[in-house]
């Protein structure tokens, strides 16, 4: 469904990535783990067109979309949910599903019914403006207003970053549903290892804006290795 090949982008003059290359089967969730600064979410802001490829090609499908804008990315089929959220504070939950519904041809109030089959905590919420809600609450809010794209692949920014533990447990369980009811294919940048090892098919370790590695998820309980090519303390 994706075939990354050869990808170089960074700000500016500075290079980030550096020749990155991996592959994403449909209905594939995959990982992508790494120290701080590696290139991480710099890689899923290339994929959706924000910071412009300098070499490499991109295709998604039978579509290259190595140098269109990100618009037309997304009508093609990406999603992304950024780091931090991102949902509009001032705007009602169901306001910012709305936006999510943009790109969409669809009568707005049934796609967004649909999504919400799948976020049931977020039914009472709609009125609320969504700065309301607890971080866990809005990271729900972010996934649901990318699936009122109709995604097929999904791009998910550290959807744990500060987000109290019971509600990690549900965003897990809401994304292995959406995986096995609609197929959906998702590359998930995380650093809760326990999160992207109970979703991810596969992980990706990325060094230096480079693909260095691929391990199992089983491998991430070998500390030696997560200390060595991942930084992060079991
Ligand atoms: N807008 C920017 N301008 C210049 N440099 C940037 C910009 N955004 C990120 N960088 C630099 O690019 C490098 C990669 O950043 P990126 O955010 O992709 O890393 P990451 O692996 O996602 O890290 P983290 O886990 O901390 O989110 C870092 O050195 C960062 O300082």
């Amino acid at each position: 469904m994706l075939d990354v090949r050869g990808l170089r982008t960074g700000y500016g003059r500075i290079p980030i990535l550096n020749g990155v290359s991996f592959s994403v089967n449909e209905g594939e969730f995959i990982g992508i783990l790494g120290h701080n600064g590696m290139g991480k979410t710099t890689l899923l802001k290339a994929l959706m067109g924000f910071l412009p490829a300098t070499s490499g090609r991109v295709m998604f499908g039978h579509d290259d979309v190595t140098t269109i804008q990100s618009y037309r990315r997304a009508r093609l089929g990406l999603g992304y949910v950024p780091q931090g959220r991102e949902i509009f504070p001032g705007l009602t939950v169901y306001e910012n599903l709305r936006m999510g519904c943009i790109t969409q041809d669809g009568v707005e109030g049934d796609i967004i019914a649909n999504v919400l089959e799948e976020f049931p905590r977020l039914k009472p919420l709609l009125d609320r403006p969504g700065g309301a809600l607890s971080g866990g609450e809005q990271q729900l809010l972010a996934i649901a207003r990318c699936l009122c794209g109709d995604p097929r692949l999904v791009l998910l920014d550290e959807p744990t970053e500060g987000i109290q533990p019971s509600i990690i447990d549900e965003i897990v369980d809401t994304l292995q549903q959406l995986r096995a009811r609609s197929g959906l294919t998702m590359i998930l940048v995380e650093q809760n290892l326990d999160f992207i090892a109970s979703l991810s098919q596969r992980i990706l370790i990325i060094q230096k804006g480079t693909i260095t590695r691929e391990v199992a998820p089983g491998e991430l309980g070998d500390a030696s290795l997560v200390g060595e090519f991942i930084g992060i303390a079991t």
